[in-house]
């Protein structure tokens, strides 16, 4: 890869660039002279490989968080490849969300769309070229619409597609892993995407497109095999980057896929809707090390070891052993903690921890007294646990009925259980929102509840996102509600009289102000979603008003009585 003569004169070169190692110079002088135009393109990492992760990014300078570390455009993305029974799915032009049955149709293949004037249903790039193959079948569908447009097949069409009119690029794309030795033929996996996908492309497209093959003389796509559909299929599910903006887009990039698991990434990356397509742009979100890999997250941040780890092998086929996975407290989180609940329904007051949490029947042991668990014992509480919490979040709960599924869990959970952050979190967003509960009804003893929550939440999220490279909306809602629990508290004693002589008052108003900036840190990369610009905007109007309310009543934040560790005087000035 690395040129032989020097970027700058042309002559004979012995010098690499000793960071992206890409590009060669003659002397140490033209490499200085050439750095304005090798600035932009070098890269901070070499591709290397290694037996247990295969090809991987390692960093060849030193990063720290902010810094970039590449963008490019993909080579395909498409309608996320995921089947759905029944609801909205992607229109194949734009990928926004459609309802199937009520929408338009494509003039030229009859699939679903969200409107015929639709951009993308003519670019060449998006619908247009697989339009060509998809109108060769010549029925048309009025009901049982979901089964027979399958949107979810598109990506894998655009990716055999690329041989046509890309060859460069459907090469790059076949280089990458797809695990076929382990979807082999008899595994229920190949049988499932044979029948859902291959076999519908096969013999509802590619069939006809054959026959005109046949006809014409001309060969459209020299491959059309099962195997190479089936491989294709492999490598969307093992590289392919999810877009959660306005639309439910699914991309494969030419060098992001190269960047490894971790449970502790730490790059973050954004998505901006280029005219190339998703350019994605990867940033360090900690401080990277000359020669550490460069890693980012394939699984929820917010599940506990095991549900990650068997949700890797599952989805990615490779048993996690990070950092994170070794760490039976991850990383003192205790996000997958139990409590003990002793021998005769006696609490001995300790925590079940796994033994060997990188071991899939690790035994769990308690810190205090010598009970244990085994691992499918841990597993079946934990899952109908999980099961009850979806099905109580799913059905719009009140704030009583969270709070007494939080009461029944914390008997078996740890506070800082995965399951436990989960009800947490709903909560704090009901707490002043629900009737019953809003600014002008809700108690004193529940605003310092939620306060006392979110700053439990904020240190768990901090612990198992250190990088904020996972959480970032997570993070806002929490320390935004943080302070409006504050705010609440703080007028009311204000009209009580209670004003910044009193220490408690000052440290509240302090550590509101410290929840806006942090929150609007946390956010600044999200504002190409729509979660995340609404809550950017909440955030300004929150800083407007808080601001407004200290320049007139001419309070100083920086007063003395600053607090060092305000989370910790502010709870204990409320009793907590
Ligand atoms: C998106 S690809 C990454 C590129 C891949 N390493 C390659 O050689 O093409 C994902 C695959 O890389 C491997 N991998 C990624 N992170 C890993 C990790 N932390 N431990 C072990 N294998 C990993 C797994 O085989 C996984 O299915």
């Amino acid at each position: 890869m690395c040129g032989s003569v020097c970027a700058e004169c042309g002559e004979k070169a012995e010098l690499k660039c000793s960071a992206c190692k890409l590009v060669a110079y003659c002397g140490k002088e033209h490499q200085k002279k050439h750095w304005k135009v090798h600035k932009s393109l070098c890269r901070p990492f070499e591709v290397t490989q290694e037996p247990e992760v295969g090809k991987c990014l390692v960093a060849t300078r030193d990063l720290k968080p902010g810094d970039l570390i590449l963008t490019e455009s993909p080579i395909v993305f498409g309608p996320r490849p995921h089947m759905v029974e029944e609801g909205p799915v992607p229109c194949p032009g734009c990928c926004r969300l459609i309802i199937g049955e009520s929408s338009a149709r494509c003039e030229g293949c009859d699939f679903p769309i969200c409107h015929p004037d639709c951009a993308g249903l003519k670019d060449m790039e998006k619908h247009g070229h697989e339009c060509m193959i998809l109108g060769l079948r010549d029925v048309r569908a009025i009901n049982g619409l979901h089964e027979f447009y399958r949107q979810d097949t598109l990506l894998a069409l655009r990716c055999l597609l690329l041989q046509n009119r890309h060859p460069k690029k459907f090469a790059q794309l076949m280089e990458m892993e797809s695990h076929m030795e382990l979807r082999e033929e008899r595994t229920e996996l190949y049988k499932d995407v044979d029948e859902r996908v291959v076999g519908y492309l096969l013999d509802n497209f590619i069939a006809p497109l054959k026959i005109l093959e046949g006809k014409s003389g001309k060969q459209v796509l020299e491959d059309t095999s099962r195997e190479t559909l089936h491989k294709i299929c492999g490598i969307i599910d093992v590289n392919a980057l999810e877009i959660n903006q306005d639309a439910e887009v699914s991309a494969l990039y030419p060098t992001t896929y190269l960047l490894e698991h971790s449970c502790v990434p730490n790059t973050t990356h954004i998505f901006e809707n280029a005219p190339g397509g998703y350019k994605i742009t990867v940033k360090a979100a900690l401080p990277i090390h000359s020669g550490e890999h460069i890693t980012t997250m394939y699984t929820h941040c917010l599940w506990g070891t095991q549900a990650r780890r068997e949700h890797l092998r599952e989805t990615k086929y490779f048993s996690c052993k990070c950092q994170r996975c070794r760490d039976p407290t991850e990383l003192g989180s205790y996000l997958s903690a139990l409590k003990c609940l002793g021998t005769d329904g006696e609490p001995c007051g300790g925590v079940q921890l796994p033994v060997d949490p990188i071991d899939d029947n690790t035994e769990w042991a308690c810190d205090k007294c010598p009970i244990k668990l085994t691992s499918p014992e841990v597993c079946f509480l934990v899952n109908g646990i999980g099961e009850e919490v979806d099905n109580v979040q799913l059905a719009n709960p009140t704030v009583r009925e969270l709070e007494s599924l939080l009461n029944k869990m914390l008997t078996f959970l740890h506070p800082n259980h995965y399951h436990v952050y989960a009800v947490k979190h709903s909560l704090i967003q009901l707490y002043g929102y629900q009737q019953g509960y809003l600014p002008s009804q809700i108690t004193d003893d529940c605003l310092v509840r939620k306060t006392t929550m979110c700053r439990e939440l904020l240190e768990i999220t901090r612990k198992v996102d250190p990088g904020n490279a996972r959480l970032p909306l997570y993070l806002g809602v929490i320390l935004h509600e943080l302070y409006l629990a504050n705010w609440v508290l703080i007028k009311r004693k204000w009209d009580l009289g209670i004003k910044t002589k009193v220490k408690s008052v000052l440290a509240m108003l302090q550590e509101s102000q410290r929840c806006l900036e942090q929150a609007k840190e946390a956010l600044k990369n999200e504002t190409n979603t729509p979660a995340g610009e609404k809550l950017i905007n909440l955030v300004d109007t929150s800083t407007k008003e808080f601001n407004k309310f200290v320049e007139r009543n001419k309070i100083d934040l920086s007063a003395k009585e600053k607090v060092k560790n305000g989370d910790e005087e502010v709870r204990h000035q409320n009793g907590d």
